[in-house]
């Protein structure tokens, strides 16, 4: 754990050493502090370097320690101590220099970073603000509008894009050390006035009250509901307005405000939960450490539609060669072009920070209508349209071209993985990759594995979802999985509000200003409702395999709403025909527009089914629709398709735009309290008999009983239900 040092030529190197990451627990900053000290104090020291054990600079304060109620030295006094030293100090930074990490590296003289290392502070998306002066020593070094753009978001700056920034002095393609410690000979005397961040005017663009102003909207509008973006902006008006020691005041004050807001604790669950559903275990005992990983050197994708030309894209900018195929010329030319053209916005992103490499670091792409090319790949990802025989007919084709090694995976969002399994020569390496739309930017990968699927399929495509930067979710094969099974029952709940009296703009801003990134009037025009309604007319839910005489608005003892099916029978089919729930300025706008047409619509729909309306408040549009989804996370639970309620929370954080400052449906659920919710479905259920989803779970039922016990105790109240992982 200690940090130690050693002279090398009259320059101390001290190594921050707490595996995995270096994160700055109270032991190492106190044992870091004492190295600084005994260096500073050692006539024999002329300079110090300091850098982190094992590759990795520093991942910041140990978030582990969050919770704890004694607190160890404060980070910033270490940092203090640094930057006043009359002796030149040299951060060494490989592998990260996150949060706290950075804000220790800024407090240095010198900063050097690898090529491959990145820097950032995260502490936005944790629910904090930077409070160790990162925030009032960045703006200082590189100008209010970078560091805005950096604390806000919380991303991560590669090396090069650092310098490029002035974050960092030098980039190096290998020894790091030796170069900082070169670096640090070489300044041995030098005055050291202008390195002393702390000590220098904040750069800012003119009119920067203004400009802060403006970023404050911005930030507002892009970050509904959370806090700490907007406490971001308020620390750069203090690093603005007032003196340095102030500004310290200020950051402080802010950050023991965000330190206890519920919004902190969700986004520090969440980032666990994401570390948590990695750890992957099955009933028979297989787990993410007991699995080997097989190699992928190569990938064929099948289909470029608009999923597959981002997988596509996906598995390149991973650097993983890969072979696009289509069954026809027309579609492969259609196809290869729009790869080509999301792959040249991909490098232009790059380029524009900086990343003049990153053009000969894409993976290749090759287009083929030949299914024999796909012979030596080690993973197949089928990501046709949703029609079970098509895939099977590729499945089968798959099984007898492709290596036995090879791993065959289908992109489906809710058939079943058996079925397409049971055609091929290797059902235990058949497996669901379910991506997100678009796949080369959406974060999560839902895993799903099959009966036969083995833990070494597993652990592949587990694999497969950390290569491509994803966050892969391993659940259960049923219909829709975790996702979109949950989802479906949100949006029919949504619509069946529309005919009970409120209005499509009415719902969507009330599941917006609940944080949720899009309501699901305007994420169905997105997707496009003809998706849907050519999934419901082949299980005949509607269509002409709907037996005559179903009534309009019931399907079996349920309540239906034809509504969706009405709209697309119009040629309503969302942003793509400039009109669906909302109508836009032309066909593929994006500029959603309340329609009156549909308003008359609605009425005599009402009219003609003899539907009472009521007036619907913003708590029922709420309480209705996230408690049907929350409750069906129960069922997913107690039907054993997904582990625990943090597969659930990650899956929706990280592909569906649920606010992460709730920390997931099923985090919101413990916040909210599990009596509330039941009661509050009981009641919705009492209103509505008709719809069997607003029914309370037993196993929701069951926690409540227990006394609502906290969420990280589910699992074990899950009993020795049938396990489909
Ligand atoms: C006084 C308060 C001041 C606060 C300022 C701060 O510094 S707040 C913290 C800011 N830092 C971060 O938010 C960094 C978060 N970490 C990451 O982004 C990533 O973990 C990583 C460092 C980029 C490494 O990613 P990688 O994919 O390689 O590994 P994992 O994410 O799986 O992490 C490995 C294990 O390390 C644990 N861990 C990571 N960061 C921290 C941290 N800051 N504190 C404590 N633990 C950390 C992570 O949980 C993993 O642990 P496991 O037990 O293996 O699950």
């Amino acid at each position: 754990m200690a940090a130690f040092s050693y002279i090398c030529d009259s320059v101390a190197v001290i190594t921050m050493s707490n595996p995995p990451v270096n994160a700055l627990s109270s032991a190492l900053i106190r044992a870091v502090q004492k190295a600084v000290e005994e260096a500073i104090g050692d006539f024999a020291v002329e300079a110090i370097v300091i850098r982190g054990d094992k590759g990795k600079f520093s991942a910041g304060a140990d978030i582990r320690e969050f919770n704890r109620l004694e607190r160890g030295p404060p980070l910033v006094s270490l940092i203090d101590l640094i930057e006043d030293s009359k002796k030149p100090v040299v951060a060494a930074i490989e592998g990260v220099a996150l949060g706290g990490g950075l804000e220790l590296a800024l407090g240095c003289h010198y900063r050097i970073a690898h090529a491959q290392a990145y820097v950032g502070l995260p502490e936005v998306l944790l629910g904090l603000v930077p409070a160790a002066g990162g925030a009032l020593r960045l703006p200082r070094l590189i100008g209010i509008s970078a560091t805005l753009s950096m604390i806000t978001t919380g991303k991560y700056v590669q090396a090069r894009e650092a310098l490029k920034l002035g974050i960092v002095d030098k980039v190096v393609g290998e020894n790091t050390v030796d170069e900082a410690i070169q670096l640090a000979k070489k300044v041995i005397g030098q005055p050291l006035g202008s390195r002393q961040l702390s000590t220098l005017p904040v750069q800012c663009p003119p009119n920067v009250e203004a400009f802060l102003d403006e970023a404050m909207v911005k930030v507002k509008k892009q970050f509904r509901g959370a806090q700490s973006p907007l406490a971001c902006v308020e620390v750069l008006r203090a690093a603005v307005q007032l003196p340095y020691l102030e500004g310290k005041k200020k950051e402080r004050e802010l950050f023991q405000f965000l330190y206890t807001t519920d919004q902190t604790r969700a986004q520090q669950y969440a980032f666990f939960a994401e570390r948590e559903v990695a750890k992957w275990t099955l009933p028979s005992g297989a787990s993410w450490k007991t699995a080997s990983p097989q190699p992928i050197r190569t990938a064929a994708v099948i289909g470029l539609g608009t999923m597959g030309r981002s997988i596509v894209t996906s598995l390149a900018k991973a650097k993983i060669p890969v072979i696009a195929l289509e069954q026809d010329k027309k579609q492969l030319d259609i196809g290869s072009k729009a790869v080509m053209s999301l792959l040249d916005r991909e490098i232009l992103k790059m380029e524009q920070l900086g990343h003049t490499e990153f053009t000969n670091s894409l993976g290749p792409v090759q287009f083929t209508l030949d299914y024999g090319k796909l012979r030596d790949v080690d993973i197949v990802i089928e990501a046709v349209f949703e029609n079970m025989a098509l895939k099977k007919e590729i499945f089968r084709h798959l099984s007898g071209i492709c290596k036995p090694e090879a791993f065959l995976c289908t992109n489906t969002s809710g058939l079943d993985i058996d079925e397409m399994a049971s055609v091929t020569n290797r059902p235990q390496m058949v497996i669901g990759t379910h991506f997100f739309s678009p796949a080369h930017i959406m974060k999560l990968l839902e895993v799903v594995h099959g009966h036969y699927t083995s833990s070494t399929t597993i652990s592949t495509a587990m694999r497969l979802a950390k290569m491509l930067g994803k966050v892969g979710v391993l659940v259960g094969n049923c219909p829709s999985f975790v996702g979109n099974r949950l989802m479906r029952l949100y949006v029919e709940q949504a619509v069946f509000l529309v005919e009970e009296g409120s209005k499509p703009e009415e719902i969507d801003r009330a599941l917006e200003d609940f944080g949720l990134a899009m309501g699901p009037f305007r994420m169905m025009d997105l997707a496009g409702l003809d998706i849907g309604w050519k999934a419901r007319t082949e299980i005949g839910l509607t269509g002409p395999k709907l037996p005559i005489g179903t009534p309009a608005r019931q399907r079996g003892s349920k309540r239906y709403s034809p509504l969706p099916d009405i709209l697309c029978e119009k040629g309503r089919f969302g942003q793509k025909s400039g009109q669906g729930w909302y109508k836009y300025e032309k066909s593929g706008g994006r500029n959603a527009m309340p329609d009156p047409w549909l308003y008359n619509f609605l009425s005599e729909y009402q009219r003609i089914h003899n539907l009472k309306t009521h007036y619907v408040t913003q708590e029922e549009i709420i309480e209705r629709c996230l408690y049907v989804l929350i409750n069906e996370g129960f069922k997913v639970l107690e039907d054993g398709i997904a582990s625990g309620p943090e597969d659930i929370d990650v899956i929706y954080n990280n592909g569906y735009g649920w606010p992460k400052y709730t920390g997931g449906p099923m985090y919101y659920a413990s916040i909210v309290g599990l009596p509330v919710v039941l009661t509050k479905l009981e009641k919705y259920y009492g209103a509505n008999p008709d719809i069997p989803d607003l029914k309370p779970s037993s196993f929701l039922k069951k926690l409540v009983s227990k006394g609502n016990p906290p969420l990280k105790e589910w699992r074990s109240h899950l009993g020795f239900q049938s396990s489909m992982l």
